[in-house]
């Protein structure tokens, strides 16, 4: 059987300008990923900054295209946007004059819900994401971790078979950030999502993921695929600090060690350029 989402040899290049000049250039972002979800899975993946993450979410979500190869989502290709893929990005990207509830009702006005049953399926999912009694609330009238759960709630209420997050939980403390790790945890494990997420977090990354999947400096390529065997992390008292959590961190660590160290080198050359 297919994958549920499969990465067929995507590359992405991009058109820059050469400097101070009026040609341009190809560069490539992203070389020849070849990637298997599985449904229902929990995949991470980590890379160094700039290597290509957030474009291959951007490919996935269909807001983007391949420059070559296909992406497909049981078994067909992605071309664009749909309800199919719900999307959180790091930055909430809520409507400021609407309330909690009305964000989350937002995301259902596209789907064709009958008006009636948005405001019940709007409640649902606030409280699915710990937020009932605050329906009433403005974004700016929420904390930062609250603004996230909106989003996540919006992006869950229409129900997409998949789950991609860039970086959601980035801007918060580490304290709420770690609530919203166990949040995120559950609410996967209730609603049985394939969930993409994208973390500079080995921690984060180590935490969440049935797998890992780290990737090379640019242009990014799958350098290793990590598979994490922690148990269910919801019902244990305090998994990051398990040897087992240490030494699948280690190993992460190691294998991006190299690779933010190129990123790095590949860096000054450009600016030095
Ligand atoms: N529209 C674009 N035009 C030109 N170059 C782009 C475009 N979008 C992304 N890039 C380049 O492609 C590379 C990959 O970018 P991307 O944002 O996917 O990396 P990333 O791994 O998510 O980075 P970070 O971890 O810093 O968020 C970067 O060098 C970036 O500058």
């Amino acid at each position: 059987m297919s994958a549920h989402i499969a990465f067929r040899g995507v590359s992405k290049r991009f058109q820059v300008k050469v400097r101070g000049s009026r040609q341009h250039s190809e560069f490539t972002a992203v070389d020849t990923v070849d990637l298997d979800v599985e449904r229902g899975e929990f995949v991470v993946l980590v890379g160094p900054s700039g290597c290509g993450k957030s474009t291959l979410l951007d490919l996935l979500g269909g807001l983007t295209e391949p420059s070559e190869g296909e992406i497909l989502l049981d078994g067909r290709r992605i071309t664009g946007p749909g309800l199919d893929r719900g999307i959180v990005f790091q930055q909430y990207a809520l409507l400021p004059w609407r309330t909690a509830q009305g964000n989350v009702e937002f995301g259902l006005e596209a789907t064709g819900v009958p008006r009636r049953h948005r405001a019940e399926r709007a409640r649902e999912f606030l409280d699915l994401v710990g937020l009932t009694g605050f329906e009433d609330r403005h974004p700016h009238q929420l904390s930062g971790g609250m603004r996230q759960r909106v989003a996540i709630a919006r992006s869950l209420a229409y129900d997409p078979q998949v789950l991609l997050m860039d970086e959601p939980f980035a801007a918060l403390d580490a304290q709420t950030r770690e609530s919203m790790q166990d949040e995120l945890l559950r609410i996967w494990q209730r609603t049985g999502k394939t969930v993409v997420f994208i973390t500079h977090s080995i921690d984060e990354a180590v935490h969440l993921g049935q797998r890992v999947v780290v990737l090379t400096s640019r242009p990014g390529r799958v350098k290793e695929t990590v598979a994490i065997d922690l148990g269910d992390r919801t019902r244990q008292e305090d998994p990051r600090s398990s040897p087992e959590f240490a030494r699948y961190r280690h190993r992460i660590w190691d294998l991006l060690h190299d690779e933010v160290s190129r990123a790095q080198q590949q860096e000054k050359e450009v600016v030095g350029a």
